[in-house]
């Protein structure tokens, strides 16, 4: 009869015999094929037993375990009008202040081999005044985001500190051409992808994140990190931890498809104010880097059907409505549940200095056939990224 305790036991025993015993804290080494990744440290591995059999871990086991892992908060600072979010981010001594996108997966950085008339007013990344700084021979990178903004160069490796965790080696792609997008906002010193490394654009071989190269390395007791953005207000990233002082209720998760290399789930549907909920499958990302909500063109024009004045303005480029008109709210099905973005967040202000004309936060996805739920939808939720359960969670804040 193999009760969960033998089970645990007998785990725990195998745990035991595989290694001689050492003081509970030293990092074990698994060779797998030829490249040896380092084991989580032993009383995480012990700690990650008793939760897979979902028994309370010991204390001693969840002291050693918080002991030898890391957790770390860093802000989110919103930029005019909440069009990106950005938080600083230190490379070999040297700190900038990028934008983390859980929408793509490099780590690029503006750097001493941009013309010095691209580099005004930012920081930039100069491996010259580091220490740690390594060229990876022979690896370059180009990327194209999807508002068509893009950059390119090579690859260096340092340690990167992110939240007052240090990760030893992380790729750091240094941009030696970025695309005029970039060069109009002066505070964005790059990006930190944060979606899973198979969407990496190096070549010839891959690198991989900030948060997957910490992950690899054991630095964290659990590998999820939270996002939780404000309207007009500096927000956090969290990682390796929950901090249930950010939300209210409950987490809801739903399962994620990362053959993309996103954070992509199949919504459930969607309702526009106190109208009747529209189920329907869904099939979108959740995306920090994108500044809108994009969603198929039929749920767009329902939702600007209730907005009096709101009409598509060729010249904004979407959809704009009087800055007096009161917002419905927008009912997103995730899961077993329902995320509602209030009026208030859906719209990113007016289109300009003084206008009575407002942009709105919900526009079209052009029909690319993934709906972004971007930084309008995180204002509105204490969102979980949980690439140990490969699982997206969202609770109300
Ligand atoms: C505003 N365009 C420049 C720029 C800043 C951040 C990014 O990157 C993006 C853009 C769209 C989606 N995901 C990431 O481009």
């Amino acid at each position: 009869m193999h009760s969960l305790t033998t089970l645990l036991v007998a785990s725990l025993a195998t745990l035991a015999l595989t290694k001689p015993v050492p003081q509970i804290t030293t990092k074990g080494f698994s060779v797998t094929g030829t490249v040896a990744k380092p084991l989580p440290a032993y009383p995480v591995r012990l700690a990650r037993v008793y939760e897979k059999y979902g028994k309370p871990v010991p204390s001693n086991i969840a002291a050693a375990a918080a002991a030898a892992t890391e957790t770390g908060s860093v802000p989110a600072i919103p930029e005019e009008s909440d069009v990106a979010y950005l938080s600083e981010v230190n490379i070999g001594g040297q700190t900038l202040t990028l934008d983390f996108d859980t929408g793509s997966a490099d780590l690029w950085v503006f750097s001493s081999e941009l013309a010095s008339s691209y580099t005004e007013g930012h920081a930039i990344y100069n491996p010259n005044k580091s220490k740690t700084a390594k060229k990876l021979n022979g690896a370059t990178w180009k990327i194209r985001y999807g508002d068509g903004s893009g950059a390119s160069g090579d690859v260096y490796t340092d340690d990167v500190e992110v939240a007052g965790i240090t990760v030893k080696g992380q790729a750091v792609e240094l941009a030696s051409k970025v695309s005029s997008q970039f060069l109009q906002d002066p505070d964005n010193d790059g990006l930190l992808g944060l979606a899973f490394s198979s969407i990496n654009t190096v070549q010839p071989k891959p690198q991989t994140t900030w948060f997957d190269t910490a992950a690899a390395q054991g630095l964290f007791a659990k590998s999820l990190f939270t996002v939780d953005l404000k309207q007009g207000a500096p927000g956090t990233y969290d990682f390796g931890y929950i901090d249930s002082s950010k939300y209210t209720g409950k987490i809801t998760y739903t399962d994620i498809n990362e053959s993309q290399g996103f954070w992509e789930f199949t919504g459930t549907g969607y309702g526009v104010g106190d109208g009747n909920f529209q189920e329907q499958d869904i099939d979108a990302i959740a995306d920090t880097g994108t500044t809108l909500l994009l969603m198929d063109d039929s749920i767009v024009e329902d939702y600007y059907s209730q907005v009096d004045g709101a009409e598509v303005d060729q010249q904004q480029g979407g959809y704009v409505f009087p800055c007096s008109a009161q917002l419905p709210d927008m009912i997103l099905g995730i899961g077993s549940g329902q995320a509602t973005i209030p009026g208030g967040l859906m719209s990113l202000g007016a289109v300009s200095r003084g206008s009575s004309s407002c942009f709105g936060g919900l526009q079209s996805n052009q029909g690319v056939g993934l709906s972004i739920y971007g930084d309008i939808f995180l204002k509105a939720v204490l969102a979980v990224f949980d690439a140990d359960n490969k699982r997206f969670g969202f609770a109300p804040k």
